[in-house]
């Protein structure tokens, strides 16, 4: 018997290198260079499947070529690792398209009928892409939007500071609320469909199988289920929108609707928006919430900083402290720094562009064959010692330095997050209250960094494991308000 089983082995492998030398000879030599899998044949899609984008990082220590290929059985993915490539790969970007993503999402995520994503494939793909643009540029109805998501987040913070007694706490648990509330307020309203409980908890459950989901590997049928309780709250909510639900909300659901979206369909497109919302926000904001308090001295700058420049006291403590939005996105560049550097280093997302026609790029110097998929690996370029200096934990967190077409955190043009203003703010109006109301210590005394979790559908990937934080309200910790300033007012965040 054991024979047998040693046979079969050896037979086994015998055949995934045969196969593996198979894949070699369809390869052209003008094609970026193969990087040989450790294991033969499956090893990359394995890789993948295990580690998600974040592979890339593993894949791209392996070689220095600036794009190569990894073999992923049927299909191939062209890996780019290059910051001098992203402009030359954006010019090309007719054939190298993130259009057929919106119709594979819209199947695979949001669960759409045939009829909805097939109006995915022609020019309407563009049309609705511009009206979220649109809906999402700053103006008055962003300040609205802002506003809804900011009292929210005073409200959450202060629920925290718990009367001055404070409160212990799971840090990814309540950033996943926080974030679920506070942004649901801005784009859904205040009446939104996360006010019922079970149905925050079942779009996390489902967060843990989408990655399954989309590589149509949920064999159990998790995913399906969980996404069923959310489709459902958001059908519901979208039968009658309020007086409060965000522009974007009312364009999308509008232009669906025109190009002939049954209503469970369109609606079914605001859930696709709450992983892209939820998903991302999150560990952002776990991140940098994280990477601030355990600097202590850092913290200490950050909290002169918003007190000198956008928090007005009330002396007395009886009425509310306020804190400035407009003063925040432009006059904080410690607190800006602080975070713009959390997004470099955690970051894992490679966009992803698909070759409909065979394709030259570089004047010629690297063929991509249709039919194939290309992506841009942005951890690569965000630890490159040559753009950014060596990158040692909480080095340089006070000193990020802007560099051009190497920050692929909001994606790359012409791609970039439409949202990018709006969680910007929420990410760093959560952080300025929490620092100037809370001291945040861990349980077990320690900032220890956790596993990470690969299987997330994101830009960051978040922690694997709980972690236990004891928050203590500050002196002078009171009401607050915020002024929100000027419609236009941005974020100097670096995109692109
Ligand atoms: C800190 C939070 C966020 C981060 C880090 C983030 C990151 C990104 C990235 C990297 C992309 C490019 C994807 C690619 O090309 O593969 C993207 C696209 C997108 N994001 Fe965000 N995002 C965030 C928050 C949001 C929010 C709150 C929304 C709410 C509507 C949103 C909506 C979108 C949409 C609609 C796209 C697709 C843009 C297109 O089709 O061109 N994101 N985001």
């Amino acid at each position: 018997m054991l024979y047998e089983i040693v046979y079969a082995l050896v037979g086994l492998v015998g055949l995934a290198y045969s196969l593996d030398y198979a894949l070699d000879l369809r390869y052209d030599a003008r094609e970026p260079k193969r990087l040989p899998s450790r294991i033969p044949l499956i090893g990359h899609l394995l890789g993948i499947v295990k580690y998600g984008t974040a592979y890339y990082n593993q894949t791209s220590e392996r070689t220095a070529d600036e794009i190569y290929t990894l073999d992923c059985v049927a299909l191939k993915i062209y890996v780019s690792r290059s910051r001098r490539l992203i402009p030359i790969i954006q010019k090309a970007s007719k054939t190298l398209s993130f259009r057929p993503f919106v119709k594979v999402v819209a199947r695979e995520m949001a669960g759409n009928s045939e009829e909805a994503c097939d109006l995915f494939d022609g020019s309407f793909v563009d049309e609705y892409s511009q009206v979220v643009k649109s809906a999402l540029l700053p103006g008055t109805h962003q300040d609205d939007q802002n506003l809804r998501m900011a009292h929210s987040v005073i409200s959450l913070v202060d629920d925290l500071v718990n009367g001055g007694k404070g409160k212990t706490i799971g840090l990814l648990e309540w950033t996943q609320h926080l974030i679920v509330e506070a942004t649901s307020c801005g784009f859904f309203g205040v009446e939104h469909p996360f006010k019922d409980p079970e149905v925050e908890r079942a779009f996390w459950r489902w967060q843990l199988y989408l990655r399954s989901q989309m590589a149509s590997v949920d064999f159990f049928g998790k995913a399906n289920q969980e996404r069923e309780v959310v489709n459902k709250a958001i059908i519901e909510y979208c039968r009658k929108l309020k007086d409060d639900t965000s522009k974007v909300v009312l364009d999308r659901q509008r232009v669906l609707k025109v190009a002939g979206m049954t209503f469970e369909d369109a609606a079914k497109q605001e859930t696709l928006f709450c992983v892209a919302m939820f998903g991302n926000t999150t560990p952002t904001l776990y991140w940098f919430i994280w990477e601030l308090f355990s600097r202590p001295s850092l913290l200490e700058e950050v909290r002169r900083e918003l007190e000198e420049h956008a928090i007005t006291r009330d002396k007395a403590n009886q009425g509310e402290h306020v804190l400035d939005i407009a003063a925040l996105k432009t006059r904080c560049p410690l607190m800006l720094s602080v975070f713009q550097e959390t997004q470099r280093i955690h970051h894992v997302h490679a966009n992803i562009r698909k070759v409909t026609a065979d394709t030259f790029i570089d004047n010629g110097r690297y063929l991509l064959r249709k039919g194939n998929y290309l992506q841009m690996a942005g951890s690569p370029i965000h630890y490159s010692e040559e753009i950014w200096g060596p990158t040692q934990a909480g080095s340089k967190e006070a000193s990020f330095v802007p560099q051009p077409s190497a920050f692929m955190a909001w994606g790359t043009p012409p791609h970039l997050c439409p949202a990018r203003q709006f969680a910007a703010t929420e990410v760093m109006l959560t952080v300025a209250l929490l620092a100037v109301e809370c001291d945040i210590f861990p349980n077990g005394g320690q900032w220890k960094s956790p596993t990470l979790r690969y299987n997330d559908v994101a830009a960051i990937l978040s922690p694997g494991k709980e972690f236990e934080l004891q928050v203590k309200p500050r002196r002078g910790a009171g009401k607050w308000d915020v002024k929100m300033g000027m419609g236009k007012t941005q974020v100097n965040i670096l995109s692109g």
